[in-house]
């Protein structure tokens, strides 16, 4: 078999992150294959987003290591992309969406002749076709919806035809709709492409028909498996450190006591 489709699309052993007496997580050992869905969820504060920093090259880890497309993340690597949390752009911004699309992709790797800008047009257009954005592709992006510029957003991603796709709650104040329409956009990329996806959300169910392993961090502790073997009222009962429910109703999952459980840890640890 070749080795190179059998490597890990991310690597992480051994690894801690601290600030200052806190430790958000230690020990935590993962491999992400190609074309992989990965949710990462947690309460508020239990080191989600610091982890996909870490993976980002953007904070350094306190013991072990990370491998990101096989590569120690940062350092310009194009084979990662990023979607953020939807947030609102500003309304007098005039870059238009396609333009925002073109950021994803490295400008020196195109070139500067005709070829390489036709190229480099294509590429952006595919992207915008995949996410259905032709409509508003060439308004100002400070004018669209929420929903429109995450779509653009998850093009930018996408442009560069990353290995492994870094997701920070992209679906959060998107209506369901719209939640629908991106999670799926990005379930048939990693599906057609082999990205491998980290996902981070607090919210399981939109995502839920998608995922295929759970990494579930709560105060220091985790778990990582199956949707199956990490949403259960004991496995979550255990992260806790107190009585979680987990009921599945529908198809969907629904957690009660988590945050009780943590309120009252925070009363214990101010
Ligand atoms: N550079 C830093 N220095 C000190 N503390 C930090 C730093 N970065 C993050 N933290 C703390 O680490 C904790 C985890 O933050 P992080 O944003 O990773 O959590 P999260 O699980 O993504 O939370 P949320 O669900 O609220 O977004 C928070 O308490 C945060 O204040």
């Amino acid at each position: 078999m070749d080795v190179t489709t059998t490597r890990a699309a991310v690597e992480v052993r051994g690894a801690a992150l601290r600030f200052g007496e806190r430790t958000l997580w230690s020990g935590l050992d993962l491999d992400v294959a190609p074309g992989e869905f990965l949710a990462v969820l947690g309460p508020n504060g239990s080191g989600k987003t610091s982890l996909l920093r870490v993976l980002l090259g953007l904070q350094e880890l306190s013991a072990g290591t990370v491998t990101v497309a096989g590569r120690s993340p940062g350092r310009g690597n194009e084979r990662v992309g990023y979607v953020p949390q939807q947030r609102a752009m500003d309304d007098g911004l005039t870059l238009r969406g396609r333009d925002l699309v073109g950021l994803g992709l490295d400008g020196h790797r195109w070139g500067l002749g005709l070829r390489g800008l036709r190229r480099r047009r294509e590429r952006i257009e595919r992207a915008i076709e995949a996410v259905g954005a032709q409509r508003y592709a060439d308004s100002p992006v400070g004018k669209l919806s929420g929903g429109e510029q995450q779509r653009l957003r998850v093009a930018q991603a996408l442009v560069g035809e990353p290995d492994v796709l870094l997701c920070d709650e992209p679906l959060a104040s998107l209506d369901l709709a719209h939640q629908r329409i991106v999670a799926r956009l990005i379930d048939e990329r990693r599906r057609e492409a082999d990205t491998a996806v980290l996902f981070v959300t607090h919210e399981i169910n939109p995502i839920l028909p998608y995922v295929d392993r759970v990494l579930y961090l709560v105060d220091g502790q985790f778990r990582v498996g199956e949707p199956d073997e990490v949403m259960t009222s004991r496995t979550l009962s255990e992260l806790y450190r107190s009585h979680v429910e987990v009921v599945r109703v529908g198809g969907q999952i629904h957690v009660a006591g988590a945050q009780s459980a943590l309120c009252e840890d925070e009363v214990h640890h101010p």
